[in-house]
């Protein structure tokens, strides 16, 4: 199927705004271009430490949507060229010009997959939904996960990091809290290790969709784990809920600098003897970690690498 491309002009501050009309008039999916600089919240939740060079923020926006042959373009672009001229009385909505284009036969919902295969971390096979286990992998430990809207496939160097200090400090009696628990992936490797329980939390709230669908597609029971969201460093109704040295390990990948003000507070929710284990460090950050981590009272056991990302593994002494 052939689509129409339509690509509108508008200023970076009326972007929302007419994402939102846009989707009010029935068009699903908007594609935002513009030049503002992430902020830091946006970077905590997209995982980036490092960004490009970008471009000065010129205050343009280009907002583009899809519509198959089949749609009324003309009526649809009417009622878009007349919403826009009812925002324009009270909002700088900008040039409003729209380009049309034709694109190639795109399948929209399958296309992506093509960048999305199998793979292993160490002896685990990571596969997605649409692939098949080859039968010389039958007898490894698979799990299915595909890629969605919560960080977390298992492709990641710091996972990889993570998933692998997981493995070698769990028991069947471990009780692991995963902050930043993304897609799930940690806590769940954690239970087909054999951990008792996991509990996670997020700030994304897709991080509980994509935590109970991971978690039951690899044959998890809901009474093996719970998942939350809210901010585990401020908020006292999900410290409440985390509970006070009750974990075994205390799992986090995050970036560095979210580390620095996390781990004084998850020391406390860790037993006697309990292990740090916390990745989402990018190399030139290493120290930082490490010295919040001893601030913190924690003994640092293992520093361990991958590429350019570094996980920092700390035990809890065993007097509290
Ligand atoms: C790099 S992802 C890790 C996902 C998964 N645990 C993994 O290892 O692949 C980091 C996650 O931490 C979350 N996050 C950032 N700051 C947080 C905070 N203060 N408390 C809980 N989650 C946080 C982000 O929303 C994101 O889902």
């Amino acid at each position: 199927m052939k689509w129409n491309k339509f690509r509108l002009k508008t200023t970076a501050e009326a972007e929302d705004i007419v994402s939102s009309m846009l989707m009010d008039l029935g068009i699903q999916g908007v594609e935002i271009e513009d030049k503002v600089p992430l902020t830091a919240a946006d970077k905590e939740q997209m995982f980036v430490d490092i960004l490009p060079e970008t471009e000065v923020n010129d205050g343009v926006a280009y907002l583009s949507f899809y519509l198959d042959e089949e749609e009324d373009a003309g009526q649809i672009l009417a009622d878009v060229r007349s919403a826009l001229e009812e925002l324009s009385a009270w909002t700088d909505v900008g040039e409003g010009s729209i380009e049309e284009s034709q694109t190639e036969d795109l399948d929209w919902m399958n296309n992506w997959k093509q960048y999305f295969h199998q793979f292993y971390v160490d002896d685990i096979l990571i596969i997605p939904s649409w692939e098949d286990v080859k039968p010389e992998d039958s007898e490894k430990m698979v799990i299915h996960i595909d890629p969605g809207t919560a960080f977390g496939t298992g492709m990641h160097e710091t996972t990889q990091l993570c998933i692998r200090q997981i493995r070698k400090y769990v028991t069947d009696q471990t009780r692991i809290l995963d902050v930043g628990c993304g897609s799930g992936i940690l806590g769940m490797l954690a239970l087909k290790f054999g951990a008792a329980y996991s509990v996670g939390t997020d700030l994304d709230p897709c991080a509980v969709e994509a935590t109970h669908e991971n978690m039951q597609v690899n044959g998890i029971r809901p009474d093996q784990y719970q998942v939350m969201i809210g901010n585990i460093i401020n908020d006292p109704a999900v410290q409440e809920k985390v509970g006070c040295e009750s974990y075994d390990i205390v799992a986090a990948n995050i970036l560095a600098d979210v580390l620095v003000e996390l781990t004084p507070v998850v020391v406390s929710r860790m037993k006697p003897g309990g292990i740090y284990i916390t990745s989402g460090i990018i190399d030139d950050k290493e120290q930082t970690v490490v010295e919040a981590v001893k601030r913190a009272g924690l003994e640092v056991m293992e520093v361990t690498y991958q590429g350019e990302w570094v996980c920092v593994t700390a035990r809890k002494h065993c007097e509290s």
